[in-house]
This record gives C-alpha cells, sequence and structure tokens, in this order.
C-alpha cells in the first residue's frame, strides 16, 4: 500500500502504538494527562451504553407525545432545541452548552448557500436517479439483521433531522442507507461496503446524530478544557474530513447536536476553541486526533458511536497503528460498550485473495498458481477487533465500480500523454462537457508530476488547478474550491483526492498514470458516476501498467464495460506468467463475503428495487450508459 496521503506523513512524526488490545493503555503506554494517577472507572460517569432500541425516539419529547408513526414528522427533538445552550444538567452535560459556554452563539444556516445557488445548475439531489440501483444485488450476513426500510418515513429519526433530509432534498433512501440505518439505529454494529457516490456518509451520519438526539441527559465529566465527544468519525484525508463534517452539519442543523472537525495543517488553536465551546460528533484525521489526545483536549471515553469512513483504508498498513492507538490504547469504551460503524466501497486483496484457511490458523493465498501461507494480517480479522457482533452489509459487489461511469482504456505512450489529454480535453470543449457543466479530474501518481500537468495545461489555454500533498493546505483548499465552482475546470490530483471528495459536476477522471492498485483505481474513478448520474473514466495505459491489465479487465466486464482486445491480451499474459499481484483474480468481490460467512449467521441476498434496470437518465448526457461511448464523443475519445 502506497503511504503517500498527506495525512500519513503529517502523522509520521507521531508515535505508532504497540498493536496491544486492551480497554486501559498496556504498560509502558501513552497516558494522557488527564487520565494518570487515576483509575478510568472512576471517571467514567454512570451512563448508559447499551444500544438505544429502534424507534425510542424520547430527546425532547419531555412532554410523553406519542411517538411518531409511519409518515409524517413528530415532535420529538423539540425540547432539545429549546434547551440548546440553556443548560440542561450540571456536571458538564452537552460538553460545554451545559455550563453555557455555547449560549448566545447563533447557528449558521447551512443550507443558505444552497438557496441562493445558481439555478441553472439546480440541485443534483432532487434529480437523483433511483433506477439506476435496480438490481444491484445486497447481501446482509449476523444474527437478526434488522430489517431494511423503503422511505425515510418509516424510520424515526428525529424531526429536526428528518427537515434537514427535506432541505437537502433526499427524496428517498439510497440502497445502503436503505440497509445500514435501520442497522445502525437498532444499536448493531456494522460493517458495509457500498459501491463510491452512494450515500454512505448519510447512512452513517443519520443514525449518529439521531442517536445522540435520543439521549438528552448523558453527563459528561468535568475536565478543565478537555472536550468528551459522544460520537468520533475518522476519515484518511483532511478534505474528506472537512467534507464529512460540513455534511454532518447540515443534517444536524437546529438539532443541538454539536459538530466539530479537526484535521493536520490547519492551525490547532481554532480547533481548539471550537472544541472548548463544546462537541457531540468529532469529525478527525488521525493524525491530528492523536496530537489533540495527547495534549489531553480530546477525551474518549464517553465515545458511544465510532464510524472508520474508507474503512480499509484507516485499517491498512499506513494508518492501522494510530488507528490501534486511537481506538484502544487511549480511554475510548470497548467493542459493545460504544457502537462501530466501518464502511467503504472496497476491500482489500488479503480478503479477496483469502481461500481458506490453514491447520495453523494462517490463511492460504492463491497467487497465480503459488499456494501462499500468509501471517493473519487479514483485514476483517483486524477489523472484527474493533466489531462486537456486527452485521455485514455488501451492496453491489465488493469492490466493484458503478455501472453509471463509462469506462475507456487507451494504450499511450509516456510520451505521448501530454497531447492525448489535451485531445480529449479539446474534445470536451466542444462537446460542451466543459466549464462550470463538466469538470474534468485528472490523476497522475506524483506531486512533482502534477506540478508539471498544470503548468502545461494552463500554458496550452486550459485552466486547471493541482493537489497534492506537498501543497499546504491553504493552497489544497483553494484548489479545490477554485475547481468546484468552475474557475478552474480542471483539476491535477495525486490519490490525496482520490477518496470520498463528492464533487457533484465531476464529468470525466482522467487517470493520466493508472495506480498499482485496482481498488485505488475504483475510488479514483468514483470522484464521477454519483448518486444516480452518469460519468465518464478514461484510463491511459502503457507498458508500465501491465501488472494492472488483469483486475482492470475483470473490473469493467463486471460492470459491463467494453474491454478492448489488446487489453484482454494483455490481461491474459499477466495471468498466464502469475505475474498479477492485483487482487481480482478468481477471488470474491465487492460484497463477496462475510468473514464469518459460513456456519451460524444469517445470510440474505436481495436485489433493491427489482426494477427493469433501465439506463440512467441523470447525468452527462453525451455520454451513453452501457459502457458505449455516446452520441456527442468525437473521435478524439477514440
Ligand atoms: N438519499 C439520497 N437522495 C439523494 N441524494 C443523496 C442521498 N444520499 C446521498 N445523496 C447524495 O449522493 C452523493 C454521494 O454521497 P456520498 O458522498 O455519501 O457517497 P459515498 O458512498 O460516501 O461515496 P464514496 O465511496 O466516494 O465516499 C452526495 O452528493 C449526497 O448528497
Amino acid at each position: 500500500m502506497r503511504t503517500s496521503w498527506a495525512d500519513s506523513a503529517d502523522n509520521s512524526a507521531i508515535g505508532s502504538g504497540n498493536g496491544n488490545f486492551s480497554a486501559h493503555p498496556p504498560r509502558g503506554a501513552y497516558v494522557p494527562p488527564h487520565l494518570r494517577n487515576r483509575s478510568l472507572s472512576s471517571e467514567v460517569p454512570a451512563v448508559s451504553h447499551s444500544p438505544a432500541p429502534l424507534p425510542a425516539n424520547d430527546r425532547g419529547n419531555p412532554g410523553g407525545a406519542a411517538p411518531h408513526q409511519g409518515g409524517g414528522y413528530f415532535k420529538a427533538d423539540q425540547g432539545r432545541q429549546q434547551g440548546y445552550g440553556s443548560g440542561y444538567q450540571t456536571g458538564g452535560g452537552w460538553n460545554g452548552r451545559g455550563a453555557g459556554r455555547d449560549r448566545g452563539r447563533r447557528e449558521v444556516n447551512p443550507f443558505e448557500n444552497d438557496e441562493s445557488d445558481d439555478k441553472s445548475l439546480e440541485q443534483e439531489n432532487s434529480g437523483i436517479n433511483f433506477e439506476a440501483y435496480d438490481d444491484i444485488p445486497v447481501e446482509t450476513s449476523g444474527d437478526n439483521v434488522p430489517p431494511p426500510v423503503n422511505t425515510f418515513a418509516e424510520i424515526d429519526l428525529g424531526e429536526a433531522l428528518n427537515h434537514n433530509i427535506q432541505r437537502c432534498k433526499y427524496v428517498k433512501p439510497t440502497p445502503v442507507q436503505r440497509y445500514a440505518i435501520p442497522i445502525s439505529l437498532s444499536g448493531r454494529d456494522l460493517m458495509a461496503c457500498a459501491q463510491t457516490g452512494s450515500g454512505k456518509t448519510a447512512a452513517f451520519c443519520f443514525p449518529i446524530i439521531s442517536g445522540i438526539m435520543r439521549e438528552q441527559y448523558v453527563q459528561r465529566p468535568r475536565v478543565a478544557r478537555t472536550a468528551f465527544p459522544l460520537a468520533l468519525i475518522l476519515s484518511p484525508t483532511r478534505e474528506l474530513s472537512c467534507q464529512i463534517h460540513d455534511e454532518a452539519k447540515k443534517f444536524s442543523y437546529q438539532t443541538g447536536v454539536k459538530v466539530v472537525v479537526a484535521y493536520g495543517g490547519a492551525p490547532i488553536t481554532q480547533q481548539l476553541r471550537e472544541l472548548e465551546r463544546g462537541v457531540d460528533i468529532l469529525v478527525a484525521t488521525p493524525g491530528r486526533l492523536v496530537d489533540l489526545l495527547e495534549r489531553a483536549r480530546v477525551s474518549l471515553q464517553m465515545i458511544r458511536y465510532l464510524a472508520l469512513d474508507e474503512a480499509d483504508r484507516m485499517l491498512d498498513m499506513g494508518f492501522e497503528p494510530q488507528i490501534r492507538k486511537i481506538v484502544e490504547q487511549m480511554d475510548m469504551p470497548p467493542p459493545g460498550m460504544r457502537q462501530t460503524l466501518l464502511f467503504s466501497a472496497t476491500f482489500p486483496k488479503e480478503i479477496q485473495w483469502a481461500g481458506e484457511e490453514g491447520n495453523d490458523g494462517k490463511l492460504l493465498i492463491k497467487v497465480g498458481p503459488t499456494l501462499l501461507a500468509r501471517n493473519v494480517i487479514d483485514y476483517e480479522r483486524l477489523a472484527s477487533d474493533f466489531l462486537s457482533n456486527y452485521v455485514f452489509l455488501a451492496v453491489g459487489r465488493v469492490g466493484s465500480s458503478t455501472d453509471l461511469i463509462a469506462q475507456r482504456v487507451e494504450y499511450v505512450l509516456e510520451s505521448d500523454k501530454r497531447s492525448h489529454l489535451m485531445d480529449l480535453l479539446h474534445a470536451q470543449r466542444e462537446n460542451g462537457i466543459y466549464g462550470k457543466q463538466g469538470l474534468t479530474l485528472v490523476f497522475v501518481e506524483t506531486k512533482k508530476g502534477a506540478d508539471a500537468l498544470e503548468h502545461c495545461l494552463c500554458v496550452n489555454g486550459f485552466p486547471a488547478a493541482s493537489i497534492h500533498g506537498d501543497r499546504t493546505q491553504q493552497e489544497r483548499e483553494l484548489a479545490l474550491r477554485s475547481f468546484k465552482t468552475g474557475n478552474t475546470p480542471i483539476l491535477v490530483a495525486t490519490d490525496v483526492a482520490a477518496r470520498g471528495l463528492d464533487i457533484p459536476r465531476v464529468a470525466h477522471v482522467v487517470n493520466f498514470d493508472l495506480p498499482n492498485d485496482i481498488d485505488d483505481y475504483v475510488h479514483r474513478i468514483g470522484r464521477t458516476g454519483r448518486a444516480g448520474k452518469m460519468g465518464l473514466a478514461t484510463a491511459f495505459f502503457n507498458e508500465s501498467n501491465v501488472s494492472l491489465a488483469k483486475p482492470l479487465a475483470d473490473l469493467m466486464q463486471e460492470a459491463n464495460q467494453e474491454v478492448p482486445a489488446w487489453l484482454t491480451r494483455y490481461a491474459a499474459r499477466a495471468a498466464y506468467s502469475g505475474g498479477n499481484r492485483n487482487r481480482r483474480s478468481g477471488g470474491s468481490r465487492f460484497g463477496g463475503r462475510d468473514f464469518r460467512r459460513e456456519g451460524s449467521f444469517n445470510k440474505s441476498t436481495e436485489y433493491y428495487g427489482g426494477g427493469n434496470g433501465g439506463g440512467a437518465a441523470g447525468g452527462y448526457g453525451n455520454y451513453g450508459g452501457g459502457g458505449g461511448y455516446g452520441q456527442g464523443v468525437t473521435s478524439a475519445w477514440d
């Protein structure tokens, strides 16, 4: 796995954990100042960590009004809103609000901008094409899996949250939301896999916000200048953390639930000030969080909800020590005492290849014709260290790309890449898929390569910005903003922009340099074709990408894309030589399996919607469905 992510670089200065699991810090491990010379149990106030039953939304329903039943809205959280900042309880409840620290601060309306938005770029969400998700296979396994819902109205999320869902113009839940939200609301741990752009953020945010709204009288310890969040959402990049924070703020507008973000590269003082004002949900990158924990400015002892977005990335070798440190070696309640939600669109190779388990407990992994024994660094086992009696949910096949993205692969020599890219951009411009209406994201391998390509495009009349780990955070944010607004409709990026970023009008993703890992490819192309919209992804392939030939061909085939004959030949050659060290060779796919799969776990597979599988209609019309390149795409694309 690569370690070029800005945050892993950022965080490398911070000591790694020793991997021991313990609810208490192991001997010799770092002990946060506020825990030194104290017993952990004496610090934890008497609160129940038992999962809340599904619809008992009693937060702010002090008058005992009947709970909402099927459809419409209810008054569940009004009391909470009235009490906001007014000091519900002594003992630091509401983490600062109880002490009145947040009193008088007016909550900014996060929907203000949406309302004043350029109407010609109408809110995409209202036009989401749910038929695009028909026939998507859904697999769940685990004990007593709560059934899915079809509408938001069937779920008791709380009035204020429901109102925000309406403001977001979410008319009905996406497939992953249909399943994940009831499972999470029932208090169960969850490992969920669903394709890029399918609404995973809301799937983990809604139950967390709703759960916190319900738990009105949580007392938190009084420790000066230490924040005690109730929920922690970790993500691998700063930009993604900011995005999740923005989304969570929208969802929790006027609910009284306070969301704060902490990430590296930005001044810590501002983040500390926000934390001091009170926090219910902390969204963070691991490096900055470890810093805050070591400064004793954050304690995790009140955490009831832990969500890892891009969970496979968070648990791979680059991040695992930090994640273990945060989750296992500080003061966070252990599995079973908190609810843990893991979300991603991909699983790592270990799972994909794991055929069987040897007598010695090691996994036997097939690479081409060779059977290798491998130490158990099995991702799912690793993940299950963090989970308790969890439900496994897979929407779509593990690691697959969505059919909404038309994928093309072109053979382009290194020396021809720039001119070929400019041909594509010219064609796009002529077809009107350019500028504000059609953003283009170009992935390159190195930071230097990003700078050089950005410069080349700019001098050739294509306004471009770039984003990579050597840029200051301010530069990164500026570049992203300029791209989103269409001022620079081309963004050249390293993998720092590969995961999670939701930029509505990205019409085309170009893999100028292909990644080494097919999962990275899946995430990169997933920046387009989101929320039911169509998108286009073009990859430049040459001799230096031979190891990716087979997984790429398999992936494309699975997504009903046309695989060029030359790529099939490369793939066959790679498979024959056994040199394909990228996953997919015969392994299970996204949603492929639950590690506890056989045995007593209930497993069910069904199809979302069950409709006619009609082509998606919501997107960039010039790209034909079903993998073809529709009318309006000129020869430059070919
Ligand atoms: N129920 C819904 N109705 C309409 N739009 C939705 C709904 N849920 C989410 N969306 C929109 O879908 C888009 C993609 O959602 P999100 O970013 O959560 O996807 P994701 O699955 O996390 O993707 P990735 O795997 O790339 O991180 C967002 O713009 C979001 O606002």
